[in-house]
């Protein structure tokens, strides 16, 4: 089964208490917390603090998606807010190996997100740095965007790479998932889905999360 990672960036913002309260009853696995910061991508949303009063409201696993120019100014302030994996972006990052260690030795799992351009086998020298990968299945910055078919074709070099290396990360996809392509990414090898709208925009995000759990 995959785990399953809502992204509160189309939670109701007025209601984020009420949204984790949900999100903690449901078969969630892992809270998806978007960071973006108008610069890397065309798009704000929070922060810091956000995450820790969240932090407050869940025992969930935080997996925090920083979609931000140099990310590795924050890895501390992260840690402190509540993140459990921090993942940063290849395309953002001069001094990725750099970055990876210290995301570890600041206690957090390693995460790297992939924008759809962007080759899995650049990932290859620092494969044994990383706990996750992040396919991005849209171009990065907002939900309810059309998923993008050329992303099972990476998940299956990834997995490729992770059989050769013999490492174990986990392969994340975050754009456009929902109950028409959930089982197939599954299949092909995805262990984490990100869903946003799909579950926040359904009448019943409870039962919309459990049909992407149980997608098989
Ligand atoms: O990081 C992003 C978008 O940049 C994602 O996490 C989206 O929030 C996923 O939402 P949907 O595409 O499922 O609406």
């Amino acid at each position: 089964m995959p785990i399953v990672a809502p992204s509160l960036l189309s939670a109701d913002f007025t209601r984020l208490a009420d949204e984790a309260k949900m999100l903690n009853t449901s078969e969630a696995d892992w809270f998806h917390l978007d960071v973006m910061d108008g610069i890397f991508v065309p798009n704000l949303t929070f922060g810091m603090p956000i995450i820790s009063q969240l932090r407050k409201l869940s025992t969930k696993t935080f997996d925090v998606h920083l979609m931000i120019v140099q990310p590795e100014r924050y890895i501390e302030e992260f840690k402190k807010a509540g993140a459990d994996i921090l993942t940063v972006h290849y395309e953002a990052s001069t001094h990725l190996h750099r970055t990876l260690h210290a995301i570890r030795q600041a206690g957090m799992k390693a995460g790297v997100a992939l924008n759809p351009h962007t080759p899995v086998q650049l990932l290859e020298d620092v494969i044994e740095d990383i706990d996750l990968v992040c396919l991005m299945s849209v171009n990065p910055g907002f939900g309810g965007q059309k998923f993008i078919e050329n992303t099972y074709k990476k998940v299956l070099k990834l997995v490729d790479m992770r059989n050769d290396s013999q490492t174990n990360f986990l392969i994340e996809i975050d754009g456009g998932v929902n109950q028409l392509n959930a089982a197939k990414l599954t299949d092909a090898g995805a262990d984490v889905l990100v869903a946003g709208n799909f579950i926040f925009s359904s009448n019943n995000p409870i039962e919309t999360i459990k049909s992407l759990k149980y997608c098989r």
